[in-house]
Parts: structure tokens; C-alpha cells; sequence
């Protein structure tokens, strides 16, 4: 079988194939559950779980403010349904789509892999060739090597969420963004969390207050082990948990927990591929080597998303399919992929969010830059909320205005950081932000317009 364009994975390189192909032959190649990790296993089901988990944690606050609310318990097999019977359809839906709603496109549902130049063995029995090929193979839970994790059970952000009972003590390996979402969210319904991580702070690739404030928070909620490994695991049960462990850390401490999150980070899906059979080359990290048009090293193969990119987030993976998209259907006209300002944001209690160079990494260039912070206590809003921890920080080049960095934790961060994106995006200066517009009073977003005020610009 012959085909115009064979894309490899259902997550973003699935957007690709819009009406603007119905000239084409195209083959859709998917070896998992159809849509990707972002709709089935990462952003859309966490954040589901994060809104209830916040829920119950404002519950559990409002006496602080005079509300006679608490948190009683969390039912989580209503949570964990109401979840999955939204998203499973959806998945379903689109795989339905694909499979049979399109005449010129046809699903092949099986594990791709390479037998030569835009060659591909679909694993359904069938071998293809496409005059292109589209590599949005994605990424997949890295696995420690821990003598004993082969002997007991453990979740990886794939598996936890679909979990018949919600553990009472939940032991998380790693301390980056799965960790700190997971550990909100069983926090926030009653389990007991404790935290293994090999640094010293939570969240360590965030600006470093940023850092040490999320990981201070975090010592309120969850029992941390930081700067500290696990050793070894084994089966362990207390009579009542059939599936526990017990953990033996590097420094002789134990940790025994009914459940175990492995967080520890995830690698490119690169090797499952014979991709080298297709002249495709991976770099020292795993990932697919793309120029700035998304091409491999192989002519007519593109590339997109978790398998190619460091960042590993769902906004980049977009914006990398329609770069795709657009240079597969404009070859005379191909345009470049942004990797400026790509933000990010982590959905724990308190949210964190940022864009651009952290206080370090402006230090570690080289170059002027001057900084501002302006905590939430310190405006209307976070008078209203009673807040006492939260802030923005900003790192700018004080000669010009423009904006290098900005970092923030607290309620609404995720939101809150946009005008400070759009403003680098669109080399907006922190005083044409602050003074080109109104600020809506008293709301929340006051906070941004102060830290841009506060610069200390030449
Ligand atoms: C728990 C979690 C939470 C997250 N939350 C966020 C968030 O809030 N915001 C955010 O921006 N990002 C988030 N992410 C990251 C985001 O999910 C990923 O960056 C994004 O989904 C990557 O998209 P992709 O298209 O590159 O890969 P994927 O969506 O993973 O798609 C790749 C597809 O390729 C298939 N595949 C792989 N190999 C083969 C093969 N050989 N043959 C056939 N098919 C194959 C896979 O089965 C998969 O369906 C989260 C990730 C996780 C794990
Ligand atoms: N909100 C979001 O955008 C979001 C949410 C979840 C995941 N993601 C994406 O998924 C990716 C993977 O997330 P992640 O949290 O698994 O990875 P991560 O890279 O963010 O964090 C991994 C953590 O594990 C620690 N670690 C590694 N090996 C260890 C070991 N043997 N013992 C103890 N600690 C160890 C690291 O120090 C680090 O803290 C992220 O890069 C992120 O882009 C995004």
C-alpha cells in the first residue's frame, strides 16, 4: 500500500490531517489508545482531578476566613468516573472518526516501525510506503532502576488515575510535575503523601524562589524526603493493603505506603521505532534531530512533539503539528517552528507557572537585568483571599523594558502569567503592559500590573 502522508501517533500529529488533506491518501498509524497521552493519560484527566482536589482544599480553609465549611471525604470512584465515562467517549469518538469517518483516511492500529526509507511495517500485517511521514511518536515514563521495583506494584501517571481505591498512604518517587500535581491531588482527598526526591527542592528546574517556596509549602502537606534516593523496594502489607511497599532510602530511612507513584521524569519514544533503518537520526538524549521546519534527517519524515522536543508539553506539540501541517501542504513556503517563550505551568496547590529565563539563568548569561516581586498580600485581592505566600517575579533587560523572565506562585498562576507571555511574545515593554492599558480594580491580575511597575528600568 502506497500512501501520501503516514503520520506515526494519535496525540497532536493526529490534528494534521484536517480537511485541507482530502486530496490525499493518508494513513493514521496508532499502537495505543487512540488521542495521546495529553486526552487519555496527562493534561485533560489531572486537571480533572485537580479542580475537585482544589475544591476539597478550599473546603478544608474556608474556617480560616469564617466559613463553616470543611472537607468530609472524597469519594474517588465518583471522581475517577465522572473523569473517564467524559474523556473515554471522546477518545473513542475520534478513533471512530479515523477509523471509519473519513473515505481517504484509514487507521492502522499496531506499533509502527521502520523498514526502510518511508517504509513502515504498521504491525497489523501490513507495510506501507508514504511519499511523507510524520513521527508523533511521543514520550513514556522513564523507570528508575531500583533493586525490588520489578517485585512490587507500581503506578506510573499512565495507571494512577484509573486506580479501584484511593490509597491511604501513597509513596511518589521524584519530585518534578507529575509529582507535585499527584501529590495535590491525593493530598487534597485524605492520603497520606510522602515525597522522594533526589534534589534538595521540589520543582528544582523553576526559578530558585519559586523553588524553595513551592517546596516550604509542600513540608506542610507532605511527608519530604529530599536529597535522598531510594535504595530498594519490597512488597509490604499491613494486613489491610494487599499491594503495598516499603521503600528503604540511600540515607537507611523507610517509607511504607499501601501505593507507589513512579515520577521521574520521560523519554522520547524514539527507540521503538528502527527509526535508523529510516535514516532518521536521535540524538544523545533520546530525541529525533529536527531542524527549525520540524524536518529529520531524512527527506520527506517529519517530526513533532514529545519525540523531538525537550519541553514536553501539549501547546508546544500543537504548535508543531500546524507548523507540520503547514509545510506538508505549502513545501515552497515552509515556515519555522517558535521555541521563544515556550511557558509552562505546574497544576499543584499552590500553582506555579513560567516563561523565560529563571534569576539564574540571567545571571548565568551574562547580561544586565534587573528584577521585581510583588507578593499577593500586597494588593486588594490577595487582602480578599487572605494570602500570604504568593507572588510574581519579573526579570527584565532594564536598557530596553523588555521582559526576560517571569515566574509565579499562588491561586490563578497558570492564568495570571498570560499578559506576561503575550508581552515577550509581542516585544511588548514591561511599561507598555503596565501603563498601555487598563487594569480591571481590584482584581487578582493587580498583581501583575505592580511587579511590572516595580522594575527598576534604566
Ligand atoms: C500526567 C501528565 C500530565 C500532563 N499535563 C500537561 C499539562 O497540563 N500541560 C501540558 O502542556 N502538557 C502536559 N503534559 C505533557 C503532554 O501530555 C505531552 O507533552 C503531549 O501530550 C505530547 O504530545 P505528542 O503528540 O508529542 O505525544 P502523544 O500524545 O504521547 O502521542 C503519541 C502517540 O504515539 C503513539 N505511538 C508511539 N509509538 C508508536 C509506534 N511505534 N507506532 C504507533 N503509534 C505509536 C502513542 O501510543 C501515542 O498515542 C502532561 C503529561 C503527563 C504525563
Ligand atoms: N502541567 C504540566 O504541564 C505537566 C504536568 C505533568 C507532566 N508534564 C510533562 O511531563 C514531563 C514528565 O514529568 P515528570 O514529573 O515525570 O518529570 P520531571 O522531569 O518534571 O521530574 C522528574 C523528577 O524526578 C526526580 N528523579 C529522577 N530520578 C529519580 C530517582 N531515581 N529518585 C528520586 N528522584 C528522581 C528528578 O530530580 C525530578 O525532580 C515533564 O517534563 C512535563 O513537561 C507536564
Amino acid at each position: 500500500m502506497h500512501v501520501d502522508l503516514a503520520v506515526i501517533g494519535s496525540g497532536s500529529g493526529n490534528s494534521i490531517a484536517d480537511d485541507s488533506f482530502a486530496d490525499r491518501q493518508v494513513a493514521i498509524l496508532e499502537k495505543g489508545v487512540f488521542g495521546g497521552t495529553c486526552l487519555n493519560y496527562g493534561c485533560i484527566p489531572t486537571k480533572m482531578f485537580v479542580y475537585p482536589a482544589d475544591l476539597a482544599l478550599s473546603a478544608a480553609h474556608g474556617p480560616e476566613l469564617g466559613v463553616g465549611t470543611r472537607f468530609e471525604q472524597a469519594d474517588w470512584r465518583a471522581i475517577r468516573d465522572r473523569i473517564f465515562t467524559r474523556i473515554d467517549p471522546i477518545s473513542d469518538g475520534g478513533r471512530h472518526w479515523r477509523a471509519e469517518g473519513r473515505p481517504n483516511v484509514r487507521l492502522y492500529e499496531g506499533q509502527a516501525r521502520f523498514v526502510g526509507e518511508r517504509t513502515i511495517d504498521t504491525g497489523t500485517g501490513e507495510v506501507l510506503t508514504a511519499d511523507q511521514v510524520v513521527i508523533a511518536a511521543g514520550s513514556r515514563p522513564v523507570l528508575p532502576e531500583i533493586p525490588g521495583l520489578d517485585q512490587v506494584r507500581f503506578h506510573t501517571s499512565d495507571t494512577v488515575m484509573r486506580i479501584d481505591e484511593q490509597p491511604r498512604r501513597l509513596l511518589i518517587i521524584g519530585g518534578g510535575f507529575v509529582s507535585a500535581e499527584f501529590a495535590h491531588v491525593f493530598s487534597a482527598f485524605g492520603t497520606e503523601v510522602t515525597v522522594v526526591n533526589r534534589s534538595p527542592v521540589l520543582l528544582g528546574k523553576e526559578d530558585h524562589e519559586v523553588a524553595a517556596r513551592f517546596t516550604e509549602l509542600a513540608a506542610q502537606r507532605w511527608d519530604l524526603r529530599l536529597n535522598r534516593t531510594v535504595a530498594r523496594l519490597e512488597p509490604w502489607s499491613d494486613g489491610s493493603a494487599a499491594t503495598g511497599v516499603r521503600a528503604h532510602l540511600d540515607d537507611g530511612g523507610t517509607v511504607e505506603a499501601d501505593a507507589l507513584l513512579v515520577a521521574t521524569g520521560r523519554r522520547a519514544n524514539s527507540d521503538t521505532m528502527d527509526l535508523q533503518k529510516a535514516d532518521v537520526a536521535v540524538d544523545a538524549d533520546g530525541l529525533v534531530v529536527v531542524d527549525e521546519f520540524q524536518r529529520t534527517t531524512a527527506p520527506g519524515v517529519w517530526a513533532l512533539g514529545d519525540v523531538s522536543n525537550t519541553y514536553q508539553l501539549k501547546h508546544l506539540s500543537n504548535h508543531e503539528a500546524r507548523v507540520v501541517q503547514h509545510n506538508l501542504l505549502h513545501p515552497d513556503d515552509l515556515v519555522a517552528a517558535s521555541h521563544d517563550h515556550v511557558p509552562s505551568a505546574v497544576f499543584s496547590h499552590p500553582q506555579v507557572a513560567s516563561v523565560g529565563l529563571t534569576e539564574r539563568e540571567a545571571a548565568e548569561s551574562g547580561r544586565r537585568y534587573v528584577v521585581a516581586k510583588q507578593m499577593y498580600a500586597d494588593t486588594a485581592y490577595g487582602w480578599a483571599m487572605e494570602d500570604h505566600t504568593s507572588f510574581v517575579k519579573v526579570v527584565a533587560d532594564p536598557a530596553t523594558g523588555l521582559l526576560l523572565g517571569a515566574h509565579l506562585i499562588g491561586p490563578q498562576a497558570a492564568n495570571l502569567i498570560q499578559p506576561l507571555i503575550q508581552a515577550m511574545s509581542l516585544g511588548q515593554t514591561a511599561r507598555e503592559v503596565a501603563r498601555g492599558q487598563f487594569w480591571i480594580h481590584p482584581a487578582l491580575m493587580e498583581v501583575v500590573e505592580n511587579v511590572l511597575l516595580k522594575l527598576p528600568l534604566d
